[in-house]
């Protein structure tokens, strides 16, 4: 059976973690913010990545995010539920739970904390694969997970009918490359670092997931259409504009993710606080954010317009 890939080339910011003021999950945060990532024109979201804290949250909370994503913007985007959790048991019962939701594809880390030997990684994959029909995308991110994909692991997971390509997260921009030219059968493969965008769609990415797309998604999707049509120096421009960005955003004491809910809030989306263990934005900070956000505006009125 020929598959729509298409549904997946495109910007496809990584979704934050929606919490109300006293931290718990908040429905009407994580619906309001699905909408305004609809109403920027993006492609889809990836929910229950790193971005969405997938390791800080209880399965009951990751099902009440998608269920919400899904109320919001359900069959008007393409969604990606990132299902892996740390027993291959929690993570099936995520699969099933976004199967039911209605989910264009669920991807995966392999397995978390301890580095399993690549049979164990491959039968993770496999079960959470097999406990539905859905499409399987896997996930590349060895800074993370300390294990990095092989040629020879791709190439088996790639015979399966339902695994249709990789989120690639490596640093190397050749390892997009590689996945592109040895997959076995067509493909769809994610560029991860938002650092080398360019660099991965120019290198053979198809699209991108990413987890600062989400402060100024209109960057993304212009570099993504410059990308496309061939106007490569404007591209890399942006992608230049984006990089400084990206060393601003991580210029903090508090984590990354902190610092950009800060600047959502700024722009009337709060989406509260990143969950501890993840350090806050200290107050002397603040007034650093809005400088931050600003910059953003700027580069976003410079490149877009
Ligand atoms: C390690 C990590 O979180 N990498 C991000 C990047 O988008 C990253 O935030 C960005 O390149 C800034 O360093 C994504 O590849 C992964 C991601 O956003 C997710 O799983 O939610």
């Amino acid at each position: 059976m020929t598959k729509n890939l298409d549904k997946y080339k495109g910007i496809i910011p990584a979704f934050y973690a929606c919490y109300d003021d006293e931290g718990n999950v908040s429905p009407e945060r994580v619906q309001k913010l699905a909408k305004y990532y609809l109403g920027k024109g993006v492609k889809g979201l990836y929910v229950g990545g790193s971005s969405g804290e997938c390791i800080y949250q209880t399965v009951e909370e990751r099902k009440l995010v998608l269920e919400n994503v899904m109320k919001a913007v359900g069959g008007q985007m393409t969604i990606i539920a990132h299902v892996a959790a740390p027993s291959t048991r929690d993570s099936i019962e995520l699969a099933k739970h976004a199967e039911k939701l209605g989910v264009d594809a669920l991807a995966a880390i392999p397995p978390i904390y301890f580095v399993l030997p690549e049979p164990a990684i491959e039968a993770y994959w496999t079960s959470i694969m097999e406990a539905t029909n859905l499409d399987f995308i896997i996930y590349n991110i060895p800074q993370t997970t300390g294990y990095a994909l092989s040629e020879n692991l791709f190439k088996k997971m790639m015979t399966k009918e339902q695994v249709i390509g990789v989120k690639n997260s490596s640093m190397p921009v050749m390892d997009i490359n590689m996945w592109k030219l040895r997959a076995p059968k067509e493909n769809i493969i994610f560029n991860g670092p938002d650092e080398q965008f360019v660099g991965g769609r120019v290198m053979g990415a198809d699209a991108g997931i990413g987890g600062t797309y989400g402060v100024y998604p209109e960057l993304l999707l212009e570099a993504d259409r410059c990308v496309r049509e061939g106007e490569l120096d404007k591209a890399l421009e942006i992608q230049l504009c984006v990089n400084d960005l990206i060393s601003q955003l991580t210029s903090f004491k508090g984590n990354l993710y902190d610092v950009m809910k800060l600047i959502l809030a700024q722009r009337g989306v709060a989406v509260g606080r990143a969950r501890y263990p993840l350090p806050h934005v200290e107050e002397s900070e603040m007034d650093r954010v809005t400088k931050v956000r600003e910059n953003i505006d700027k580069a976003i009125e410079k490149y877009v317009g």
